[in-house]
């Protein structure tokens, strides 16, 4: 099945045939590039209105409209004007060839394409582009959001910054060019779970440049920054999900220091790590027709009268129906794998042994910061916590010259492997940790990383701990508490089967426990446009 794929999302205006028998892709691109500024939308349509059509004609001109068997084009996420122009041009062709039509979600596309480049079974994939940032798991047929940014995409929040600097769009390649130069001096860092924020450190950078700090050191310390903050949340991503593999997407990804951290980190964790050539990786027709020639294979094409674009369109929204579920997620040996994200945990009779290493991936400084600040708050909140009656282990040993703790022994297993339990008891369990969020929340402590993997479950009783507070702050503010709650629900979203009865399960517990404000707000956060 030969497809031809069209890309149009914002700024590259493209087209591709795709192979699948010989594995050639042929792509025909070109770049819109605004004046000044950054993208402008209107702009950006008027360049895909003459530029499409003349790439679909390049690339029909090499391959041939003869063997073409669908037609495939990206249908969301990006800007609304570009994506109808896009989208047109997609229709009309389909309509003169007289082949089926396929409507590709550009974000899978992007993870889709790692994982046809690698033969990876079952990669976890973390997409860093203009307009946006997540970290996606396969899990039964769907891709899950594990974790995402709270405001812009990498990409737009590098440009934002360059263009404070008055240096012209895109801004990824020139901080990359400027940090090679550069120094290291420090700025805010911002993970909660697996979500994470740019423009707090973006602001903070600006203002360094306005205070006479120099570029170069500005933009090393962005990229040391920022690449360490999506680093890391692959890494729990890792953790969290048992996998082993890696693939990186989007255009960001071409940055060589962002594929060095993420290779060292998989190879200090034995994980393998891919990244596609950066003609994959920036937006391009080519995994638009890879992932449509999947699809159209799978019988997932769409009438024409139904075919409209999408601007918002989110990777969860897609039912995967072209690929097996991960055979090798729920035969795992959880009790044999003790390796979180960010630490190394030993069993030593009734306690454990939580080192946090250095990460080789980080530059020394922030390396040394995050880890000293992290055992501090881990101590000092587990015992917080349990003096506020919610089940903690009970803290040994504080070692934060070694960055070590030494803890009870807590549970049997990780909440993540007792949510396939009977129905009955893992809702209890989740009801149990909306009442141990609540209660934190009500004393001003945010955990900031609930995930299943850092809830402790008992086989024989209800005991239900919170562990791992490292990420734990102290805090009023609602948007933290809600955070908190939205971390616990994406990890059940990745990680059970049935995430909805327990996200139900834990909403109605928290409405009963903690402020209604807070699950006001958690609405906000998950209703909040990711694509700005
Ligand atoms: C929805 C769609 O339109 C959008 N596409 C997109 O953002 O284009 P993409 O090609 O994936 O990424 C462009 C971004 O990638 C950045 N970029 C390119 N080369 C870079 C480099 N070497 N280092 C850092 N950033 C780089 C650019 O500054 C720009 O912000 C998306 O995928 O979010
Ligand atoms: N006190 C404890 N009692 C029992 N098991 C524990 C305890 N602390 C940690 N573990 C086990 O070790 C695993 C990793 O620990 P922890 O979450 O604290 O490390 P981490 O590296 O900070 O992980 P991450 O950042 O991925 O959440 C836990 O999922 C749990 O299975
Ligand atoms: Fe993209």
């Amino acid at each position: 099945m030969r497809v031809l794929g069209i890309e149009g999302t914002a700024w590259a205006a493209s087209a591709a045939l795709f192979d699948p028998e010989t594995d050639e892709i042929t792509i025909e691109s070109d770049a819109y590039q605004p004046e000044s500024g950054g993208i402008h939308p209107r702009e950006a349509a008027e360049h895909m209105r003459t530029a499409i059509p003349a790439v679909v004609e390049t690339v029909l001109d090499e391959a041939g409209a003869e063997g073409v068997d669908a037609v495939a084009f990206s249908r969301g996420p990006g800007l609304g004007p570009c994506l109808r122009i896009a989208g047109t041009a997609a229709r009309a062709l389909a309509l003169s060839l007289d082949v089926p039509l396929v409507g590709v979600n550009h974000m899978l596309a992007h993870a889709e394409i790692g994982r046809h480049r690698s033969n990876f079974d079952a990669p976890i994939c973390l997409n860093t582009s203009g307009a946006n940032a997540h970290v996606l798991g396969f899990l039964d047929d769907r891709y899950r959001i594990l974790g995402e940014t709270m405001d812009t995409g990498i990409g737009n929040a590098l440009d934002k910054f360059t263009r404070h600097l008055d240096w012209s769009h895109p801004g990824g390649p020139k901080v990359e060019r400027a940090a090679r130069e550069g120094s290291y001096t420090g700025l805010p860092y911002v993970v909660t779970g697996m979500d994470f924020s740019f423009s707090g450190i973006m602001s903070a950078a600006k203002e360094a440049v306005d205070d006479g700090v120099p570029v170069e050191d500005v933009c090393f310390s962005l990229q040391e920054t920022t690449f360490a903050m999506l680093t890391e949340v692959a890494e729990r991503a890792l953790a969290l999900t048992g996998e082993t593999e890696l693939v990186l997407g989007g255009g960001v990804g071409q940055n060589a220091r962002l594929q060095a951290m993420l290779g060292e980190m998989c190879a200090a964790r034995g994980a393998e790590f891919f990244a596609p050539e950066a003609r994959f990786l920036q937006d391009n027709a080519g995994m638009i027709a890879v992932l449509g020639a999947r699809m159209a294979e799978a019988g997932e094409t769409i009438p024409v009268e139904s075919s409209r674009i999408d601007s918002g369109f989110r990777p969860d929204q897609v039912a995967v129906t072209w690929r097996d579920p991960d055979p090798r997620r729920r035969t795992r040996d959880p009790e044999a794998d003790r390796q979180g994200a960010e630490a190394v945990v030993e069993f030593d009779g009734d306690r454990v042994v939580k080192r946090r290493l250095p990460k080789s991936y980080r530059h020394p400084a922030l390396d040394e910061r995050l880890r000293r600040e992290r055992v501090v708050e881990e101590a000092r909140l587990t015992s917080a916590a349990r003096r506020l009656g919610v089940p903690t282990p009970v803290v040994h040993d504080v070692d934060t010259h070694e960055t070590q703790l030494v803890l009870e022994r807590v549970g049997d297993a990780d909440l993540r492997d007792r949510l396939e339990a009977d129905a009955g008891t893992s809702t209890d369990r989740v009801r149990a940790v909306a009442d141990h969020l609540a209660r934190l929340h009500g004393s001003g402590i945010v955990h900031g990383d609930p995930t299943t993997r850092n809830v402790r479950v008992s086989d024989g009783s209800n005991r239900t701990y919170l562990i791992d507070f490292g990420l734990g702050y102290y805090t009023d503010a609602v948007e933290d508490h809600a955070m908190d709650c939205h971390v616990l629900e994406q990890s059940l979203s990745g990680t059970a089967t049935e995430p909805d009865r327990l996200r139900e399960a834990f909403e109605a517990r928290y409405a009963e426990r903690g402020e209604h404000e807070v699950l006001d707000r958690l609405r906000e956060i998950e209703g909040r446009g990711r694509y700005q």
